[in-house]
């Protein structure tokens, strides 16, 4: 196995300065080990199609370990089965479950969609989190699920379809034009957004740091801003919208927050999820409510996530 040692040699420096200067150092051992850890396989159950106690009993059956996760029921962590042994099953081929790192599955549970309620996902594919919401919703209201990537589009579609969602209607365009066309509308929104990926370094696949740079992170800040506009502006009054990235620094996370918060009438929500996986958001320096978003450290069971959540405040 790769030691910490191996993985800060292997990565950019750029990058390992970046840390150091966000976090402590300890913090910034958790990260490395957290890189070089190999994950747990786990998934969601599809309630649209199935159901927890259902499939806790099929995994007994088949000598499949797993263990529960604190704050959320239909979630579980296998202990003894890799992605590959799990695609094999006639319950993933058929869309009863749908393999997702537990962190991804943490924005839906914060935005909460209630039956009925109208969403919209800005940049959606491949549809975990999506399909994640049409299940919440038991299949009722509309999800408006859009991606800019046509490939990407494809296997959402693809995603939607296997897990039996039919409220999800798929847009292909650039998020950033969504709020000047579709104005006050939506009762939530989902902004899970491109990001440089910082949570989700896994030290043996290069394919994962390949795209780091800091000029990307500070293009990408760049386009998150323009998303978060389009967002807001799609978002009816008093609605609430999930700002999530699968990566690490303030410049994609806390900054983005503290900018909107200068530039948009919102409110930063307390998240009310408990877990000592979870730590508070930076706010040094920043509007003190950005504490109430949390920061995922990567490790066996999580990838590296940020989530806030916000309310738009009535003009
Ligand atoms: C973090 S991924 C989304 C993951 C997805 N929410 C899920 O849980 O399955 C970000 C997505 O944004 C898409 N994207 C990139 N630029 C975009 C833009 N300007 N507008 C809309 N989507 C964009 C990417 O192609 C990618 O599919």
């Amino acid at each position: 196995m790769t030691s910490i040692k191996d993985a800060r040699r292997r990565l950019p420096q750029e990058l390992i300065d970046s840390l150091y200067d966000t976090f402590t150092e300890p913090i910034v051992d958790k990260i490395l080990y957290g890189y070089c850890d190999e994950k747990y396989t786990t998934l969601r159950v599809n309630t649209l199609k199935y159901d927890i106690h259902s499939l806790m009993n099929y995994f007994k059956q088949i000598n499949i370990k797993f263990e529960r996760v604190s704050w959320y029921n239909d979630a579980l962590i296998l202990k003894n089965a890799k992605e590959k042994d799990i695609q094999k099953l006639d319950i993933y081929k058929n869309g009863y479950i749908y393999l997702q790192n537990l962190s991804s599955m943490i924005p839906p549970i914060v935005l909460e969609p209630k039956e009925g309620e109208k969403v919209l996902d800005v940049a959606a594919a491949p549809g975990s989190k999506t399909t994640q919401i049409a299940s919440m919703m038991k299949n009722t209201g509309y999800i408006l699920a859009n991606e800019v990537d046509h490939i990407r589009a494809e296997r959402l579609r693809h995603n939607i379809q296997l897990q039996g969602a039919n409220i999800i209607e798929v847009r292909e365009s650039r998020g950033e034009i969504l709020g000047d066309e579709i104005k006050d509308y939506f009762d939530k929104v989902l902004l899970d957004v491109p990001c440089s990926g910082e949570g989700i370094i896994t030290i043996d696949n290069p394919k994962s740091i390949r795209g780091w740079s800091l000029k990307e992170v500070e293009k990408l800040s760049k386009l998150q801003k323009k998303l978060f506009e389009s967002a807001y502006k799609a978002l009816k009054p008093n609605g609430i919208m999930v700002y999530s990235t699968c990566t690490l620094n303030k410049k994609e996370n806390e900054l983005v927050i503290d900018w909107a918060i200068n530039n948009f009438k919102i409110k930063i929500l307390d998240l009310n999820l408990k877990s000592n996986s979870f730590i508070n958001a930076f706010s040094d320096g920043l509007h003190k409510d950005i504490k109430k978003a949390i920061r995922v450290l990567p490790s066996k069971e999580y990838e590296g996530f940020f989530v806030c959540k916000i309310q738009k405040l009535a003009p």
